[in-house]
């Protein structure tokens, strides 16, 4: 409901007044940031300058250590502090562009007056302690996404409250001035969201705070689910609701949580990007951020490890492996017999190797057998594999002190300086020994630890287990459905033992082989992160996200994704997913939320991609009205890539990014080739960390969860896009559209867009001669 003038001057006033304050506060902050940076400046010289002292002598070197170390910490909190003002001040900066973007009445009891908040992206509060702006996260902003006027309740660390809502109104306000002011009963009134989705543009995600919706509120603030799956369909705001949601746990669990603490997992690097200005934004820090890719990288070093995008050009090369044994490598069940196996292994099948150094045995396998069947047979494996490596460091220990005293030893101890002398008795003084014999015995000692440190590397990090045969071994006897031949199973062995001779390694095989590893040798397992989430689930097979639910056992779980969506496997229902989902995790309490709404697009491009799907009614658009999506026809590769270009040329008049979507890549190389002859075209590849404007060239995987001004699908035709196969790929093209989509077809169109109500799009044939 619009507001009246008068009411609006009133806004305008407070909003002058607010502003004025902020202003103010901000000033002082700057002085104060001013004032650290100088401190912290101070502080880092100092250390510089203690840093560089002489360090010979060893009594001056252990006090220089601590010394060190304590001002170490003093820099560190000068750049913490710093690092906080410096937040501080931007946030302030923000409140005086917009300080506010809601305001409630409430009323706790009627003969009570009714009190009146403003709600905005941080908290502010005048010198005396008046909240003039609340925190969105604030117990109380609840009231505002949430509540229709009347009764509302909300939480509050003290337990549920209950108050009046009086009125809720929404304000636009940019640069100090209120471009727009309405009442509402609903959530965020559409007039305001219009004007917020017609605005943005495809550089950065912006946060959505001042127009979250209901149910995504409910993703943003759920405390309790150890397992929250979120299906929503493309441009639901998936990706808004988590980012909001990791800055709200912040807030809720301020002195329990660091941004440090909670991982997502992003479908590339482009979009890790693409999201990077959210949570600074809104005052927080980053979390951290890694693809399924370098995530697996980091734990196979040394192999290479296939990514879904290879997996996937190579898929579309016909290599890809028999479905049956695809479906079997990625089920939970293939998951719980690796655990089951780990569990029953009897210390006599343990695939040891020798521990080698400079090119001879140190430590036999047989012997690292001999030291396991010795163990307790009932040991659980993590336990067994430790007691074995403390044996082995034992052992070691001892072969240091036989060989502390060789002649090679004593040689090299006679020739020392006196500074490499010192370095090794590091924190001893030569007081502290005995006699001289103690005091050689001791630099001896020192020396041949030093030789052999790559022994204890390597019985550390526990390399004396083969798990590539261990694996092997493993793959050999599991039990098979019925589904999957003998013959069939003994090429995958074969294929899996090719390519680890070969350093590779396939994705089906990566969570499986990470299991048995870790479950063998009580690794990999990080006990810090306590929220994981999951984005563009659909693109994960069960078994990924069970070992990612090892590797992170504290941890509780958000999961989104798109199953229409879904590039590389066939599309699941929502409920039976959730089904899967939490039988598998075996956790207590496991939520669903489901967002049909799409914001994203223009109700055109909406209705043209949800026409797409066999179940896309559920889909609903948002109003914001544009032009229907071309459809062009061309026959044969030279004219389609001339309307191409043209096309293109067209579209970067009026926008700042066009993008050209492909199946593949070879396509993508394709049509880069051409277009870069004509204009500035950046061919985006896997390893793309910004994205430039322009023309931008990509195979559709790597646009996942990304979205732009235009987008123009490059050949639509029958040929690439023949059946209900190819659905997801080309919704999820289709969706990656913010305000123009163009398909571009050589010779026949796809029967998927063929068939749809031709009202949904405008059709441009090229006329045959
Ligand atoms: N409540 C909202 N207010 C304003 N903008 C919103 C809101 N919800 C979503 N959007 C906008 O809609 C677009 C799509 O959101 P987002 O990328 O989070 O969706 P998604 O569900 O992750 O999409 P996809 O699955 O297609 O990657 C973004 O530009 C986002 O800013």
């Amino acid at each position: 409901m619009a507001t009246s003038d008068q009411e609006q001057q009133r806004e305008q006033q407070r909003v002058d007044r607010v502003i004025e304050q902020v202003k103010e506060r901000a000033q002082q902050t700057d002085d104060l940031l001013a004032k650290a940076h100088h401190e912290t400046d101070v502080i880092q010289k100092n250390y510089g300058d203690n840093n560089s002292v002489n360090t010979f002598e060893v009594d001056d070197r252990i006090e220089t250590n601590a010394e060190l170390q304590q001002q170490k910490q003093m820099v560190e909190r000068a750049v913490e502090s710093e690092a906080i003002l410096k937040r501080q001040v931007g946030v302030l900066k923000d409140l005086s562009n917009s300080p506010y973007f809601g305001r409630i009445d409430i009323q706790d009891s009627p003969d009570e007056e009714a009190e009146r908040l403003y709600i905005g992206t941080a908290s502010f509060v005048d010198a005396e302690q008046n909240f003039l702006v609340y925190d969105w996260r604030a117990p109380i902003s609840s009231v505002y996404y949430n509540g229709t006027l009347g009764q509302v309740q909300y939480q509050t660390p003290a337990g549920q409250q209950t108050t009046e809502l009086i009125k809720k109104r929404q304000f636009q306000i940019n640069h100090g001035q209120i471009k727009n002011m309405f009442d509402t009963n609903e959530t965020v009134g559409d007039e305001i969201l219009q004007a917020v989705l017609g605005e943005q543009n495809d550089a950065y995600m912006q946060n959505i705070v001042a127009t979250i919706q209901k149910e995504q509120n409910d993703i943003i603030r759920d405390t309790t689910s150890d397992l929250l799956v979120v299906q929503g369909v493309a441009g639901s705001g998936k990706t808004s609701a988590i980012l909001q949601r990791i800055a709200f746990l912040l807030y809720h669990s301020r002195a329990s949580l660091e941004a440090d603490q909670m991982v997502l997992f992003s479908p590339n690097r482009l979009f890790s990007h693409y999201i990077s200005e959210v949570l600074p934004s809104l005052g927080e820090r980053n979390m951290r951020q890694v693809t399924l890719a370098e995530f697996l990288s980091a734990r196979f070093q040394g192999l290479t490890v296939e990514s879904l995008f290879e997996r996937y050009e190579s898929d579309r090369q016909r290599e890809q492996l028999t479905p049956a044994i695809r479906d079997f490598q990625e089920s939970a069940d293939f998951m719980r017999q690796v655990d089951q196996y780990c569990h029953q292994l009897p210390a006599d099948q343990l695939r040891f190797t020798n521990i080698v150094f400079n090119g001879e045995i140190f430590f036999a396998k047989e012997v690292i057998t001999k030291i396991a069947a010795a163990l307790p047979a009932a040991m659980q494996p993590a336990d067994r594999f430790l007691a074995i490596k403390n044996t082995l460091i034992k052992r070691l220990k001892h072969r240091i002190d036989d060989e502390a005293q060789a002649d090679w030893v004593n040689d090299i101890i006679d020739q020392l300086s006196d500074e490499a002398y010192h370095d090794l008795l590091g924190s001893k003084r030569r007081g502290d020994f005995q006699s001289l014999d103690d005091e050689v015995f001791y630099i001896g000692k020192q020396i041949v630890t030093k030789r052999l440190r790559q022994v204890y590397d390597a019985i550390y990090n526990g390399y004396f287990l083969d798990t590539y045969e261990q694996y092997n071994d493993f793959l050999a006897q599991v039990d098979r459905p019925t589904t999957v031949t003998p013959d069939q199973w003994q090429q995958r062995i074969a294929a899996y033992q090719a390519a680890v001779e070969y350093h590779r390694i396939a994705l089906v095989d990566c969570a499986p082989l990470l299991l048995l590893r870790d479950v063998l040798t009580g690794s990999g397992q990080n006990r810090r992160m306590q929220y994981i989430f999951v984005d563009e689930m659909q693109d994960y097979s069960l078994a990924q996200l069970l070992y990612i639910k090892h590797a992170f056992p504290l941890a509780k779980f958000t999961l989104l994704g798109d199953s229409e969506q879904a590039l590389f496997k066939g599309i699941e229902l929502p409920q039976q997913l959730l089904e899967r989902l939490k039988d598998a995790f075996n956790v207590r309490r496991a939520n669903l939320i489901t967002l049909n709404k799409s914001y994203r697009s223009t109700e055109q491009i909406t209705n043209f991609a949800k026409a797409l799907l066999p179940d896309g009614d559920q889909i609903q658009a948002f109003t914001r009205k544009g032009d229907l999506p071309k459809v062009m026809i061309r026959y044969g590769e030279d004219a389609a890539l001339s309307s191409l270009r043209s096309e293109v040329e067209h579209q970067l008049k009026a926008t700042n990014t066009v993008a050209v979507l492909t199946k593949d890549l070879a396509e993508s190389k394709q049509v880069y080739q051409y277009l870069k002859r004509y204009t500035v075209t950046t061919l985006m590849a896997d390893s793309d960390r910004t994205m430039p404007q322009g023309v931008i060239v990509m195979p559709i995987y790597l646009a996942k969860g990304l979205e732009f001004d235009a987008v123009v699908a490059y050949d639509v035709s029958a040929t690439n896009y023949p059946d209900a196969d190819s659905v997801g790929i080309l919704y999820t093209i289709a969706s990656r559209a913010m305000h123009h989509l163009t398909l571009l077809s050589i010779g026949d169109v796809s029967p998927l867009i063929a068939q749809l109500d031709p009202t949904l799009f405008t059709i441009e044939h090229q006329v045959r001669v």
